[in-house]
């Protein structure tokens, strides 16, 4: 017999990074019984070691809690975690299709913060209960007065039965638990209808191939059937059924309204799409739904740069890891490339900045694979000056642009930036917002010292270190979130750096053609920190469209790593020699010269 689903709560927590999210999702576990004190301190839900060493969340993790609540009645709780960063917006919205409710955490220390309204708008639209709990009121700064204040004004939810609580000391998990019992609407799902099961997130094992994460909205799923993915038409037995509680348990069925995951040897991973609807494929017992649920929207990565191994025989490593990962992480995409300066790689896309690190990471620990990665780019629109009809390219890779004289405009993505800041601090953020090419859409001061700024800004801008630099011009105060809203032309231009006369592809920018000079000029003077000294001279240029603009010369220098070993010590002096085959593992060789990778990322860092 399914679980009734009128005892089945399905819920998420959303909030601004660093609310508290995991800690109360850890100390939701705790009360409920699903994880003893020590696992609790450890974050259990935060599985991860990235997620754990920088203390965000990436993946959604769900979990399946039972509880007793003061009516007496058992009721299952299935609680997923979402990310809060803005670079995992979707998979916070595809949480939010498993669940009905949602607990909106404010810090009520900090207020409610730029992206605590980005993710409660995602809550809201999905049709989902959003019952705000103020957290953190161990701490003497906590403001209840104020933070419910700001969120009637700001989000204009009904605060009158918030939860104050804290998510360290316990202090009101309980009454948390009751309001979700008594807030959050059961799933209602058809019991006889045919199977329809919603795939909202995957992942690979080695042992038992892709694993699937879904919610059943109607009908039931048994260990042993039969089933089709609808949208690729490919069925599979399902070998494996189960849970998170929040250890991994073993179900023999999954029935309306709940969460589980299933594991049917699927050993292709593009056979399982997250969006794709799981129904019955057609046998004595079963019949397939006639039509899938709605799915998610396609979600399209907005940077792009080259990954490349440093030894070329890890390339078909390379595309396996690749392709690991992305059955992991659906918004992430590549394909094959090549550079003159790297060789063969692979060019991928990603959210954001954040999101390129991550990945990069997960390359370097889980799969021990040595790369190199190229400056990050965003998506232009190349017209050109072709008689075709069709004479728009889309150019994520800036070595790929047209050469000047093709080109009749570019455009380039700009987002809505939404700054929330106090007051001390709004000049501050004008000014980088128009220094960064930003024009003021609005600007609102809804409660008493915070203001709400919303700029037109192009995504180039905000992508790089802007979000560094709002938090330095604020002393931390301010917070951000932005969103695509369309693309504009703008007047930008190409700079190309070159080695002794080589091209370094890998290393060219598209930038706004006032800021030209000094971007080709300072990245001349932030390369030549980064070219080992050779025994020759090495001549760094950077140029727009063949006119050199910056040069700077590394002086000529034999370096003798062994000079300092005396006394023929051999021992000492292979070791000397051992690290420095060490150090050039991350190197490539450009022409004559071997650039090291951390050259490729400090170009970021040039002050744009
Ligand atoms: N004093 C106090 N600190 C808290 C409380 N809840 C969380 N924290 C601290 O706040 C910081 C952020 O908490 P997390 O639970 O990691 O925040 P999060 O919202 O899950 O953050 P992301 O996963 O990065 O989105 C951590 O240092 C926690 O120890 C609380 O109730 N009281």
């Amino acid at each position: 017999m399914p679980f009734p689903q009128s005892k089945i709560r399905n819920f998420s927590i959303i909030a601004h990074i660093d609310h508290g999210k995991s800690t109360l999702a850890d100390r939701i576990l705790e009360v409920t019984g699903a994880l003893t004190q020590r696992e609790a301190r450890e974050q259990f839900l935060d599985k991860m070691d990235i997620e754990r060493e920088r203390g965000i969340t990436i993946k959604a993790q769900n979990v399946r809690l039972r509880y007793t609540a003061k009516d007496g009645e058992t009721y299952q709780l299935n609680l997923i975690d979402t990310p809060g960063h803005v670079d995992f917006n979707y998979e916070v919205s595809r949480s939010l299709s498993a669940c009905e409710g949602a607990i909106l955490v404010v810090d009520s220390t900090q207020g409610v913060e730029a992206q605590t309204l980005a993710n409660v708008y995602l809550a809201i639209d999905q049709g989902l209960e959003v019952l705000p709990v103020l957290n953190k009121v161990d701490l003497p700064s906590s403001d209840l007065d104020k933070t419910k204040q700001e969120i009637e004004q700001i989000i204009g939810l009904d605060t009158s039965e918030a939860v104050p609580c804290s998510g360290k000391t316990g202090i009101g998990v309980p009454d948390i638990l009751e309001e979700i019992v008594k807030k959050v609407p059961p799933p209602k799902g058809k019991e006889d209808a045919p199977l329809r099961a919603l795939i909202f997130d995957s992942w690979y094992d080695s042992y038992r191939g892709a694993m699937i994460m879904f919610r059943v909205v109607d009908g039931t799923i048994k260990r042993g059937d039969k089933v089709r993915f609808m949208s690729t038409k490919i069925e599979y037995e399902v070998t494996e059924l189960g849970t998170f509680t929040p250890h991994a348990a073993s179900l023999e069925e999954i029935g309306p309204g709940e969460v589980g995951f299933l594991a049917a040897n699927i050993k292709s991973v593009h056979d399982t799409k997250v969006g794709d609807t799981i129904t019955h494929a057609v046998s004595q017992n079963h019949k397939p739904a006639n039509d899938p649920l709605p799915g998610f929207k396609e979600v399209k990565p907005m940077v792009f740069a080259g990954i490349f191994p440093t030894d070329s025989s890890d390339y078909p490593t390379l595309r396996d890891a690749l392709e690991k990962l992305q059955l992991n992480d659906a918004a992430f995409s590549f394909e094959a490339d090549s550079s003159e300066a790297l060789g063969f790689g692979y060019r991928c896309g990603f959210l954001g900045l954040l999101h390129m690190e991550i990945i990069q990471e997960r390359l370097d620990r889980e799969f021990n694979l040595d790369l190199i990665t190229t400056a990050p780019s965003v998506v232009y629109h190349v017209y050109t000056t072709a008689e075709s009809t069709d004479t728009m390219v889309i150019v994520d890779n800036p070595a790929k642009l047209p050469p000047p004289q093709n080109i009749q405009r570019i455009e380039e993505p700009f987002v809505k930036l939404t700054v929330h800041v106090p007051q001390a601090y709004v000049g501050a953020v004008l000014t980088l917002c128009q220094d960064k090419r930003g024009t003021q859409l609005d600007m609102t001061c809804p409660s008493a010292d915070r203001y709400i700024i919303v700029y037109d800004i192009p995504f180039a801008e905000v992508l790089f270190d802007f979000h560094d630099k709002l938090k330095s011009v604020s002393r931390g105060y301010a917070s951000m979130d932005y969103e695509i809203t369309g693309y504009k032309p703008g007047n930008l231009v190409k700079v190309d750096l070159m080695v002794n006369g080589e091209p370094l592809d890998a290393l060219s920018i598209i930038v706004h053609r006032d800021r030209a000079y000094n971007r080709g000029r300072g990245l001349a003077e932030k390369l030549k920190e980064f070219v080992p000294q050779q025994q020759y001279e090495v001549a760094i240029q950077a140029a727009i469209g063949g006119k050199i603009i910056a040069r700077e010369t590394v002086r000529a220098l034999r370096k003798d790593v062994t000079a300092k070993c005396y006394g023929g010590d051999i021992s000492r002096k292979r070791k000397l020699l051992e690290k420095q085959k060490e150090g050039k593992k991350r190197m490539k060789q450009v022409g004559s010269v071997e650039i090291p990778q951390k050259a490729f990322l400090a170009i970021l860092k040039v002050d744009q």
